[in-house]
């Protein structure tokens, strides 16, 4: 039996749909406007790479930024994949605090996995959504001297299970920016493509160090005087007791959260990273999902926005 089919209702929907796409554009137009200029540095983790459709809705968010006028730093992680290459190799992931420690083979194992495969696979993701990329460490151009970071003491779980003492632990070739020269990154700015740094940090002493990838995004967005710092991670953003999202946070509400043990394990030095950023020059950070489709572009262009503010 033959349908009937009205144009005229067709019509109706394709412009209702029209419009809509008009009013996405016309509310995105005062963050358009006050963000053409400003820097903003992306921290995309390892976990979040797993899966290809992300990783391309975050390339072509990067890539839309950079035609919109935003100057994108993308610093990127990769700890997961660090782990499977040192169990491919027979070598155990050991971390005190979040941190990697990393003896002179895990170093090198860090950096070929982190300024090798993954750098390059970010690159190629940005190439295949329409933008050029520039993938660097921090050893290039000298931007990133790092210094050690001193020894931990280590937590419960992995305590001297006979004696119940805690253990100092040498974490290696684990280092922390100590001086940033963004000389680097505003070329490659200048020359209208996109940075895109592994964490990994030469120091004075000639040593490769593994450098925390939130830890080196914070410290390049300070550097920088950012005016975002997006922490894309595995939750909404901070939330409370209740797993409500917090859409605002001062340096003060922080050390309150953590205090109450509102916030804990991976969380805390991530918000750490935030309040350092924010006291240091930068603008703003925020944590995000990183699940989330086009999480960063809602965050940025729509009133509503997503994820939780830091702000000082
Ligand atoms: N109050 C909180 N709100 C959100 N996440 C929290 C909170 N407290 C602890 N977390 C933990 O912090 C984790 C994010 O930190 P982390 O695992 O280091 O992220 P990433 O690997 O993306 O850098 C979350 O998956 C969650 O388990
Ligand atoms: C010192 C230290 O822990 N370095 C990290 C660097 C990678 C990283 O931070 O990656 P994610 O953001 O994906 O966790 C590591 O070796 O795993």
């Amino acid at each position: 039996m033959a349908t009937t089919h009205d144009p005229a209702e067709d019509d109706a929907a394709h412009h209702k749909a029209m419009l809509a796409k008009a009013e996405t554009l016309t509310e995105a137009l005062p963050y358009l406007q006050r963000y053409a200029g400003k820097t903003f540095v992306v921290k995309y983790g390892g976990h979040a790479m797993g899966d290809p459709d992300l990783a391309q809705d975050f390339a072509e968010d990067i890539v839309l930024l950079k035609a919109v006028g935003i100057n994108p730093v993308v610093v990127h992680g990769g700890g997961p994949q660090i782990g499977r290459m040192l169990k491919a190799l027979g070598i155990e992931s050991k971390f005190v605090d979040g941190l990697r420690v990393t003896d002179k083979q895990t170093a090198e194992v860090a950096e070929m996995v982190l300024a090798g495969a993954i750098n390059k696979e970010l690159v190629s993701w940005i190439a295949r959504a329409g933008g050029k990329a520039i993938g660097i460490s921090g050893k290039d151009g000298g931007m990133v001297i790092a210094r050690k970071v001193e020894a931990k003491k280590a937590p419960k779980a992995i305590n001297d299970a006979e004696s119940g003492e805690t253990i100092v632990v040498d974490l290696g070739f684990v280092g922390e920016p100590a001086r940033i020269d963004t000389t680097v990154i505003d070329t490659i700015t200048g020359a209208n493509m996109i940075p895109v740094i592994a964490p990994i940090g030469v120091g004075e002493d000639g040593e490769t160090y593994n450098i925390n990838a939130d830890t080196m995004a914070g410290a390049i967005a300070a550097a920088l005087g950012a005016a975002r710092l997006f922490l894309l991670t595995d939750v909404p953003g901070v939330l409370d007791k209740e797993r409500r999202l917090l859409t605002d946070l001062t340096p003060a509400d922080i050390t309150r959260l953590a205090e109450d043990g509102t916030i804990s394990g991976g969380m805390i030095p991530k918000l750490e990273t935030c309040v350092h950023a924010v006291e240091a020059g930068c603008e703003a950070a925020v944590v995000l999902d990183g699940r989330v489709p086009h999480a960063m572009l809602i965050e940025i262009f729509t009133a509503r926005g997503a994820g939780t503010l830091i702000r000082a």
